[in-house]
């Protein structure tokens, strides 16, 4: 692929518009991307926000591609492949997954076999460039594959390779559900602080600067989060007493446990979806 990839997304939902605007953001131009979905309205917006090519038609969007993107629901991914199959074992595209659970393997089956294949999992502030995103490549992705996916990911934050592609289920606990964990930390001190009586707009505004901060400190630093965590508790006061409430609360043992339903979820959902179809 000397000259720019053509890039087509079955999908135009969260995650794809995510993954389109940083990568406009970032040098990819809106003449190289395809985008289809079944909703023309909805397809129309997306054209008007990015400038890309929009089709109705998933066999069309898919023929035009030097890798086409997967980013539809991991539900509708065994119709959506059956019915490109055609198309793309004629045209053999770079495919590239980033639904979570279904396994390289089952994807390839339904889209007829021997195809080259990457498994993403991107995360949502991808549509900010802060996206971090694990890779697993099956055995017909060649170097240049590998460097062309790279390159994507890495323009919308950034892309680490997973040589065994059950770490995949490890990916998605941790980094593609977990801006939701950090979300949900935003709204549990905001509404700790608004209950505390400080206006809702200002206390949405320091937690987020708060954790804005504190992820930019974590990765500058040389010092491991626990030695930056112990640097904020001046002892007697008041971050040790806050720690100490976590700790005797259980936090450790909750994050265990959320992060153990997630991946195990991811493992059960690539066993549902493959069983089903
Ligand atoms: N959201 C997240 O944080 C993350 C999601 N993922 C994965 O990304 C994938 C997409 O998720 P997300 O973007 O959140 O989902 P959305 O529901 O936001 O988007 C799904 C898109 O697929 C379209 N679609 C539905 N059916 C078809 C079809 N038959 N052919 C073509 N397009 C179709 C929908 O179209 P329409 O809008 O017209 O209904 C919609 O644009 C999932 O597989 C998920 O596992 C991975 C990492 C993180
Ligand atoms: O919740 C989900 O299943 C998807 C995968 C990771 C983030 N969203």
């Amino acid at each position: 692929m000397s000259r720019s990839p053509t890039i087509s997304f079955i999908g135009a939902g969260n995650m794809a518009s995510g993954i389109i605007g940083g990568m406009l953001d970032n040098g990819y131009q809106a003449s190289d991307i395809w985008v289809s979905a079944p909703d023309d309205s909805h397809l129309q917006s997306v054209r008007k926000r990015f400038g890309v090519s929009v089709t109705t038609d998933n066999r069309h969007c898919a023929e035009q591609a030097d890798i086409v993107v997967l980013a539809v629901k991991p539900q509708v991914m065994a119709e959506v492949c059956r019915n490109i199959a055609p198309v793309v074992q004629n045209t053999r595209p770079l495919m590239v997954s980033i639904a979570a659970g279904l396994t390289a393997d089952t994807l390839d089956s339904w889209l007829g076999g021997g195809l080259p294949l990457v498994r993403v999992m991107p995360n949502t502030p991808s549509l900010v460039g802060k996206g971090a995103a694990g890779l697993f490549a099956n055995n017909q992705v060649s170097q240049a594959h590998r460097e062309a996916v790279q390159a994507m990911f890495q323009s919308i934050g950034s892309a680490l390779w997973v040589e065994d592609e059950n770490l995949l289920h490890s990916v998605t606990a941790l980094s593609g559900s977990g801006p939701a964990y950090f979300f949900l930390m935003l709204e549990a001190l905001e509404a700790a602080a608004t209950e505390a009586g400080i206006e809702p707009e200002t206390a949405r505004a320091l937690a987020i600067q708060t954790m804005a901060g504190a992820a930019e400190m974590a990765a500058r630093s040389d010092d491991d989060p626990g030695q930056l965590k112990r640097n904020v508790m001046s002892p007697g006061g008041t971050t040790e007493r806050a720690i100490h409430t976590f700790e005797d609360g259980g936090l450790r043992d909750l994050v265990k446990k959320a992060y153990a339903a997630a991946y195990d979820r991811s493992g059960e959902m690539s066993k549902e979806l493959a069983d089903k179809q």
